[in-house]
């Protein structure tokens, strides 16, 4: 990476305003994952250990400009401290005088957690004063909020205009891993898009189509490629507009010799229901009033086969419904071929492929599950993230 990190500058008794990503699921006050606090620890470790002040600042949730107090992050200053086995101090506001006075008390090595950053309208519009009035509180910027770092934010991006600004060691290794599996990848390279809607990954596969060896679609979106061959599809998911774009992906695909895999067959239902009616069909058997919510036995062989044989793979996107058991089986299969195969570098894009990898107890078998969801899907589609631009160059 051509940025500066934590590890090219001198720490010690400095205030530093460090950037995470603490926007984790909540239930009733509960955090129900913590993957994303557990990944920022080796950065707050790293600055508590050589003698800064660290003052962490993250969004939750969309509050939209205003205090919503299930959007404290209270509960998450709690955990950290149980995590560090240090006590996290938790700031009510996010700048300004009350602030200043708890940073004015900080010793070295000490942690503050600031209150949610979009409780302020200025922080989602970059509005240079709140920027200003972040900046005023440290000494370093250290954005470690690679989750975040494709919104040009106050805390994300104009701070680091007012600071020293170098990026954190999560971001580094975010970076590093999506940044070389793009660029120079192993191969045979495979990328696997499922999710929901093609519209939401036309950048992605239009980008992947010009470097992958492979491309692998399954999940909801499917099916309006299904449909660009002709066949029917039923209930299922279709985005009718988008048939020509999804023939156009299959051409582009033909031309640059880039193998197309697609479903061959699938699971229909005659109800979006874990206890619907469902049988396995081939692909142009589709029946008109039911709808496919995964992959079939078929295609989740011959797609664990393609893994398999593959040196890398970028996965985004579930094969089909796997929030409802009857329908995860397509997901789970992929997930597994990933973990069986020892010779296969796995990318897991963040999002719901890295809660599906989560919910089948998978996720310390990937090489690397990204801890960002929309960031790792711009990163692919060959997008800048305003939050890593904004860092000082090495
Ligand atoms: N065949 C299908 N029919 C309907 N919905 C489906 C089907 N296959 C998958 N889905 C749904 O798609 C959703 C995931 O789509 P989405 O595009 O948001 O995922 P994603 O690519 O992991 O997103 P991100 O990584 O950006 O969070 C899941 O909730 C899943 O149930
Ligand atoms: O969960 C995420 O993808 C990041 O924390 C960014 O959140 P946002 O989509 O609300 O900006």
């Amino acid at each position: 990476m051509n940025k500066k990190s934590v590890k090219d500058i001198d720490l010690k008794g400095k205030r530093v305003f460090c950037r995470v990503d603490f926007n984790v699921p909540m239930k009733d006050g509960q955090i129900t994952d913590e993957t994303r606090i557990r990944a920022a620890l080796p950065t707050i470790q790293y600055l508590t250990e050589q003698g800064a002040k660290v003052i962490l600042a993250s969004h939750l949730g969309r509050p939209k400009g205003a205090v919503v107090e299930e959007m404290r992050l209270t509960p998450v200053a709690g955990r950290l401290s149980e995590l560090l086995n240090k006590d996290v101090k938790k700031a009510d506001e996010a700048y300004g005088d009350s602030v200043k006075a708890l940073v004015s008390e900080m010793a070295e090595g000490d942690v503050l957690l600031l209150e949610n950053v979009r409780f302020y309208a200025g922080e989602e519009k970059n509005d240079p004063e709140l920027a200003k009035a972040f900046a005023e509180l440290a000494d370093v910027y250290v954005n470690d909020a690679f989750g975040a770092a494709h919104r040009a934010h106050a805390s994300t991006e104009g701070i680091a205009h007012h600071l020293p600004a170098v990026s954190g060691l999560l971001m580094e290794k975010e970076l590093d891993v999506l940044g070389k599996a793009l660029s120079n990848p192993e191969r045979p390279f495979t990328a696997i898009i499922g999710g929901a809607k093609v519209k939401d990954k036309i950048g992605v596969i239009d980008n992947l189509l010009d470097k992958v060896d492979n491309l692998i679609i399954g999940g909801g979106l499917a099916y309006t490629f299904v449909k660009s061959q002709g066949h029917e599809v039923g209930k299922s998911l279709l985005e009718a507009d988008k048939i020509d774009l999804a023939l156009s992906f299959i051409k582009k695909a033909e031309e640059k010799g880039v193998k197309f895999y697609m479903p061959v067959d699938v699971i229909v239902a005659d109800d979006f229901s874990d206890s619907a009616n469902k049988k396995a069909v081939a692909i142009n058997e589709i029946p008109a009033d039911w709808e496919a919510l995964d992959i079939g036995p078929k295609t989740a062989e011959l797609y664990s086969n393609v893994i398999k044989e593959s040196k890398l793979v970028i996965w985004n996107g579930p094969m089909g419904v796997f929030e409802l058991d009857s329908f995860a089986n397509g997901t789970k299969a992929v997930a597994e071929a990933l973990a069986a195969s020892e010779g296969t570098y796995s990318v897991i894009g963040g999002g719901d492929s890295a809660a599906a990898v989560e919910k089948f107890n998978l996720a310390d078998k990937m090489s690397h599950i990204s801890t960002g969801g929309g960031a790792s899907l711009e990163f692919m589609e060959g997008k800048v993230l305003p939050g890593v631009v904004a860092l000082n160059d090495k």
